[in-house]
């Protein structure tokens, strides 16, 4: 049980953000898009600078990769690579209209001299991989179901030479981990259930027995999609009662709004990479 006036401690962290200049939901490849919803670019770019000013203020690191013409999901800069300890497991994306994306994180690690592993599998990158250095000995999450695909769980602990859990996604409106399930310190979490199969249910709650666990409205609304350096968690707004379940645990929640890059079925986490070195 996690006690009420638990202190919780910042780490510094370095992130990786890509400006919406290019933002628009021109197709469909999940359930939160709707090509005929209009986006209001300049409050896109408004919103996601907010974000950026947000972590900076919190004292972290932020780098940017330069966004490109045509690739309006680029913004979502968590699903270009799975960065653990100075090596990074390049993603390949599953929808083909996201496929050029891959190429543009690659040649940022290369270019700065990260170790750079090109994937053989199917796999979104930090949508589908968390990484908890704390838990049981520094253990990644996986998801499965909607776009990474198994075997690349493997190819990323063969890469990453970490042990990681596969957690089976089974609801078409959590098609990542990254908006059914958090790290909000280097050994917890934060999740939704009912996004994952009840063996995967099982698995999370032996590993996290003191996770926090959100409800469907928070989940619903990117609650979970969310970034902690381990006291400060920004989330989006709209996950009033999570923030407050947060707050109740000792974190500092910090509510963000993103209304416009929501559209395109992702908020806080999916705009933001973390370069663990
Ligand atoms: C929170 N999530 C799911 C993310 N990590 N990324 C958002 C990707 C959105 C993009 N339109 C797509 O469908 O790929």
């Amino acid at each position: 049980m996690v006690s009420v006036n638990q202190h919780r401690i910042p780490r510094k962290r370095t992130y990786l953000m890509c400006s919406p200049e290019h933002f628009a939901v021109a197709y469909a490849i999940n359930p939160w898009m709707d090509v005929t919803t209009p986006v209001d670019a300049v409050l896109a770019v408004k919103q996601w600078d907010r974000l950026r000013e947000t972590l900076l203020g919190l004292g972290h690191d932020v780098h940017l990769l330069t966004p490109e013409a045509g690739l309006p999901d680029m913004v979502f800069a968590a699903n270009g690579a799975f960065v653990v300890d100075g090596t990074v497991y390049g993603a390949r994306f599953k929808h083909e209209q996201r496929a050029a994306e891959a190429a543009a994180h690659r040649a940022f690690y290369e270019e700065r001299g990260w170790h750079f592993i090109a994937p053989n599998e199917t796999n979104e990158g930090e949508g589908d991989f968390a990484y908890l250095p704390e838990a049981h000995g520094g253990l990644v999450l996986a998801g499965h179901g909607f776009r990474t695909e198994l075997p690349a769980h493997a190819e990323a602990q063969e890469a990453l030479g970490r042990p990681v859990v596969s957690l089976h996604l089974v609801d078409p409106r959590f098609y990542h981990l990254d908006v059914a399930l958090a790290s909000i310190d280097d050994g917890n979490i934060v999740y939704y259930p009912g996004a994952f199969s009840a063996a995967s249910q099982r698995v999370l709650a032996q590993l996290f027995p003191d996770a926090i666990v959100a409800d469907d409205v928070d989940a619903l609304a990117f609650g979970l999609n969310l970034v902690s350096d381990g006291a400060n968690v920004v989330l989006n707004s709209e996950a009033s009662r999570l923030a407050g379940k947060l707050k109740a645990a000792g974190y500092t929640p910090v509510p963000v709004e993103l209304t416009e890059v929501r559209k395109g079925g992702g908020s806080v986490k999916c705009c933001i990479a973390e370069l663990r070195n």
